[in-house]
């Protein structure tokens, strides 16, 4: 989300952060450094309490209480953008349609299974393909689209709005006390309600260097299942979403380290293997972070490895997701005779 905003011109950015946000904090402070020289900041914003001893009561609610950093910066547009995805957007294309349609809020749209419904925000379009007729927050059965009944357009959680609609929209919504204070769950209703929504069509969207498999990719990553497959999407044969595109470069943070290194017997096939790691083992369609080690006769198989994961010698992790620094232990000769699948402590799909 982050890249696709800064490679997208947008460069004064927060990022509102609620519950253990220290790691996350750490790594926009230590990562996303802009020119200061020029005004450009990303900053973590955490939760503050500033409008009464509540923490946020939904994401529309947590811009409610962050509305100081807008009046302080006056922008006559706000992007809202969840960060829990995975996708390529040039966020100017989206920009200029919400400028061009004169709507109080634009929200990017993609059009998905109808049995996915209840995953989504369901927007309906109007007639002319770019109003919104009607927005459901993840709706059990809504009706297909009219020239598709088997797929809804689904809300991507992206949403562009003219600093004066959101801010009058937010207020209302405070009042409102049935409402859930969430951003799909309430401001897109209401404003759909109003005639003040506009649709904007994510397959329209090109970046650079795009390729006609990634063109369109967009994975919402909120779930560990979804968080899994998005990482095989990466190393596939023909890989649906392509982090080699140095023309719309996906940034994080690349510490000092040596270039990962394989050493006799330590093989690794269809697979991601980050700076140092120390492969001594065998790897097969696996993701690996920095500094992950597998010892000698280890087997990691359609895994995801975060940073120094060490998997012990002998020791066998098949479609895990391991958290930084968990170490697999080795598995004791003996023990690999009798049953020869040792265990791993950690391996939410495999139990
Ligand atoms: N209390 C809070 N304080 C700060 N940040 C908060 C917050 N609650 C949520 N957020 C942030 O807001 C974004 C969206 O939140 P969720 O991921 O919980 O929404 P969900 O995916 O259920 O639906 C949303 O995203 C899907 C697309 O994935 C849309 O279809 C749907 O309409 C929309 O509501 C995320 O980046 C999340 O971190």
């Amino acid at each position: 989300m982050l890249s696709n905003l800064v490679n997208g011109d947008i460069l004064r950015i927060c990022v509102l952060t609620q519950y253990k946000s220290h790691s996350l904090d750490r790594h926009i402070t230590t990562t996303w450094r802009m020119s200061s020289l020029l005004g450009n900041y990303v900053t973590p914003v955490p939760a503050q309490q500033r409008l009464g001893p509540h923490w946020y009561l939904g994401s529309a609610d947590a811009i409610l209480q962050s509305l100081n950093l807008i009046y302080d910066e006056r922008p006559e547009y706000v992007a809202v953008f969840g960060a829990d995805h995975v996708y390529r957007m040039d966020p100017r294309q989206m920009l200029a349609q919400h400028i061009d349609s004169g709507a109080g809020v634009t929200v990017a749209g993609m059009r998905v299974p109808r049995s996915e419904s209840a995953s989504f925000g369901v927007v309906t379009p109007g007639s002319d393909g770019r109003s919104v007729a009607g927005f459901l927050e993840k709706p059990a059965d809504p009706p297909g689209l009219a020239d598709d009944p088997e797929r809804v357009f689904a809300s991507m959680g992206n949403y562009v709005f003219t600093t004066k609609a959101l801010i009058e929209a937010l207020h209302r919504d405070a009042e409102d006390e049935n409402s859930v204070h969430d951003m799909g769950g309430s401001i897109l209703p209401q404003l759909t309600e109003r005639g003040e929504a506009a649709l904007y069509d994510f397959s329209t969207n090109h970046v650079p260097g795009e390729t006609s498999r990634d063109q369109g990719y967009w994975r919402d990553v909120g779930t560990l299942d979804a968080y899994y497959d998005a990482h095989m999407d990466l190393i596939a044969e023909r890989p649906a979403f392509n982090l080699y595109n140095r023309q719309w470069p996906i940034y994080t943070h690349s510490g000092q380290l040596s270039p990962a290194r394989f050493n006799a017997g330590g093989m690794a096939s269809e697979s991601i293997i980050s700076a140092g790691c120390l492969i001594r083992g065998q790897v097969t369609r696996s993701v690996l972070s920095p500094g992950v080690v597998v010892d000698p006769g280890a087997v990691v198989q359609g895994s995801v490895l975060h940073d120094n994961v060490h998997i012990g010698r002998g020791a066998v992790v098949r479609g895990a997701v391991l958290d930084k620094n968990v170490e697999v232990p080795r598995v004791p000769p003996s023990a690999s005779t009798r049953s020869g699948t040792p265990s791993c402590t950690r391996c939410p799909r495999t139990g």
